[in-house]
C-alpha cells in the first residue's frame, strides 16, 4: 500500500482509526482513534476496565477488532495494516514487540539465554534451517556473534550484566521487568508495547525502569506505546498521553494538557459529568492551599 492511501505523515508510526471491539453485548472499545509519532513514548491511560489492554491486543494481533483500521509505517516507509495480519507476522514483519501485565520469562533459563532465545528466528534463518548451516557453512556464525553482541548491549542497558548467568526466575521483580523489556528489544522492534511495566515496582526499581525506557527512546529509535497506572512514570517519561474511559477517548495531548483536563480528573475521581466543575474548583482550592 502506498503512503498516500493512508495519509500518514513521515513522523507518524502508528495510526489507529475508528477502532471498535465488541465482546458479546459489551462494547469494550468504541470508535477509538489516535496516532503515535515515531520516536515518541506514547502512554495509554484510563481507569480499570477502560479498554487499554484490549487496544494493545488489537494492535498486536491477539484480537481481531470488530471494526477499524490500524496502520503501522516503518522507518523505511513500508506500511502494514495490522488488523489484517496474524500475530506472528505483526511481530516478525511489522516489527511490533510487546510485554504483558504478568511477567512471562523463561524462568528456568539464564538471563542471557532469555535474550538469545528472542533472536532464535533470526539465527535459524541464518542457518538456512539446515544442520550444515548450524555447524559453520554460511552466515550463521557471524549472525550468532551479532546475537551475543546485541544481548550484551541490552544486558548493559537494563543493568543486568552481573546477573547474566543467573536463572531469570531468581531475579528480583524489578530486574525481571527490565529483562522482559531487554528481551523484547532483542527482536529489534519498530514499536515496543509495554503493558503496565511499572506495576509492583518500588521507587528505586521504577527509577531504573524510567532510565531504561528513556535510553530506548534516545539510543535505539524504537517508539514506545505504554499502558501505565503509575502517573509518576507516565508524567515523567511520556511525550504524548491518550486517555480512555469506557472504551472511548476522552483526552489526547501532552502530559501537562492531559493532567489538567477536567474530563480526565473526573474520570479518575469517578464523578458524573455535571460534577466536573465542582471537582476542578476543589482541585484548584487544594493546589492554592498547598502553596
Ligand atoms: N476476552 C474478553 N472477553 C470478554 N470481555 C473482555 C475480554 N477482554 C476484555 N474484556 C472486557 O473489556 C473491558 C476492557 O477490558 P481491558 O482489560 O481492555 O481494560 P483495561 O483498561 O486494560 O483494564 P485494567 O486497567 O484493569 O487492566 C472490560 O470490561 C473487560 O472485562
Amino acid at each position: 500500500m502506498s503512503p498516500q492511501e493512508t495519509n500518514m505523515t513521515s513522523d507518524t508510526l502508528l495510526k489507529v482509526e475508528h477502532l471498535s471491539m465488541k465482546f458479546g453485548g459489551l462494547m469494550a472499545i468504541n470508535d477509538f482513534s489516535f496516532e503515535a509519532k515515531r520516536g515518541d513514548i506514547t502512554a495509554l491511560i484510563g481507569p480499570n476496565g477502560a479498554g487499554k489492554t484490549t487496544v494493545f491486543n488489537c494492535i498486536t494481533g491477539f484480537y481481531k477488532p470488530t471494526m477499524g483500521m490500524i496502520t503501522l509505517k516503518q522507518k523505511s516507509g513500508k506500511e502494514f495494516l495490522l488488523e489484517r495480519l496474524p500475530d506472528f507476522r505483526i511481530t516478525k514483519e511489522a516489527r511490533v514487540a510487546r510485554t504483558f501485565q504478568n511477567i512471562r520469562l523463561f524462568s528456568g533459563l539464564t538471563v542471557l539465554e532469555n535474550l538469545l532465545v528472542a533472536q532464535h528466528n533470526k539465527l535459524m534463518k541464518a542457518s538456512g534451517y539446515t544442520v550444515m548451516g548450524l555447524v559453520g557453512i554460511g552466515p550463521y556464525r557471524a549472525e550468532a556473534k551479532n546475537a551475543i553482541e546485541l544481548a550484551r548491549h541490552w544486558l548493559e542497558k537494563a543493568d543486568l550484566m552481573d546477573r547474566a548467568d543467573d536463572p531469570a526466575g531468581d531475579l528480583p521483580y524489578g530486574a525481571q521487568r527490565r529483562l522482559e523489556i531487554a528481551r523484547a528489544m532483542c527482536t529489534e522492534p519498530e514499536l515496543l508495547c509495554l503493558d503496565e511495566p511499572a506495576a509492583g515496582l518500588n521507587p528505586r526499581e521504577s527509577a531504573a525502569l524510567n532510565a531504561l525506557l528513556r535510553s530506548i527512546r534516545t539510543d535505539s529509535g524504537t517508539s514506545i506505546l505504554l499502558i501505565e497506572h503509575d502517573m509518576s512514570v507516565v508524567m515523567e517519561i511520556s511525550d504524548h498521553v491518550v486517555v480512555l474511559e469506557y472504551g472511548q477517548k476522552i483526552s489526547d495531548g501532552t502530559p501537562d494538557e492531559v493532567k489538567n483536563d477536567p474530563k480526565v480528573i473526573a474520570a479518575y475521581l469517578g464523578v458524573e459529568d455535571e460534577e466536573v466543575e465542582e471537582v476542578i474548583a476543589a482541585v484548584e482550592n487544594l493546589e492554592g492551599g498547598s502553596h
